[in-house]
């Protein structure tokens, strides 16, 4: 679905990004990871035909970018900003809003339902909590009816209710049929949601493989936890004292 090819992204005299490659296959779940600043949002952004890159090749269902940017566009789910979402209007008026910047006949109440925000129709952005603003934001990318569709960060910032929640939702989204790009500072996520993943550091991809495989690969080389791991952490405590239902409604 995606092919990345000796990507370069310079800013000015500082090499953000030094010449990755990598595919993304069609329906999987992909994930780049890697430490603040390692270039996972300057890569995303220069895919979504956002961002100059410096050099290098990409191609997007066959498309290259530098020749057909525009296709592109059409055929990709990008999350807005917060700063897009009018503050007049409520969730059902901007899905009206952003269908008709797509040009696209969008069923809103079909796209809140599947996000669980069919009783928020009417509310507005900033009245919704952390999860509910997520929830949203990851709709707003399938308005389009996107091929692929790019999630920064989805989780940051939730509650573990929330956060499984919207696992859920991403899974969902596969099952459909979208290709789907995250990035993420969670471990568990990245071992929990990714088909795949691809591991940045400093502008560099230092492994691309299944979390599986990853882990597989990092105890056949001998690396040992240096302390038994207890049969549950705190988060299973925290999500088995209050529930797995949302609370965010
Ligand atoms: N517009 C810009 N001008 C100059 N430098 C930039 C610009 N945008 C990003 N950088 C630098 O490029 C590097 C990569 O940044 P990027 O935002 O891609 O990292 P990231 O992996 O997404 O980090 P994070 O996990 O913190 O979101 C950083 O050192 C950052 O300071």
């Amino acid at each position: 679905m995606i092919s990345v090819n000796d990507l370069v992204k310079n800013y000015g005299n500082f090499n953000a990004v030094k010449g990755i490659s990598f595919e993304v296959y069609e329906n999987e779940i992909f994930g780049l990871l890697g430490p603040n600043g390692a270039g996972k949002s300057t890569t995303l952004e220069i895919i979504e035909t956002l961002r100059k890159k410096t050099s290098g090749k990409i191609e997007v269902a066959g498309y290259d970018l530098d020749k057909k940017p525009n296709t592109i566009k059409s055929l990709i789910g990008v999350q807005l900003q917060a700063s897009s979402y009018y503050p007049g209007l409520n969730l059902l008026q901007l899905i009206d809003l952003f269908g008709g910047l797509y040009n696209q006949d969008v069923d809103g109440m079909e796209l809140l339902r599947s996000v669980n925000l069919e009783e928020k129709a009417k509310a507005k952005f900033k009245e919704l909590s952390g999860g509910q603003k997520q929830r949203f934001s990851v709709a707003t990318t399938l308005i389009n009816k996107p091929k692929v569709i790019f999630l920064d960060e989805p989780t940051t910032g939730l509650d573990p209710q929330a956060r499984r929640n919207l696992w859920e939702l991403i899974k969902e989204i596969k099952s459909q049929g979208t290709t789907v790009i995250i990035t993420t500072h969670y471990m568990d996520e990245a071992e929990y949601l990714c088909d795949r993943i691809a591991i940045i550091d400093s502008g560099k991809i230092v492994a691309l493989d299944t979390p599986d495989n990853l882990i597989d690969h990092l105890v056949a080389s001998g690396f040992e936890r240096p302390r038994e791991v207890k049969k549950a952490n705190l988060e299973d405590v925290f999500i088995q004292l209050t529930g797995k239902t949302l609370r965010d409604d």
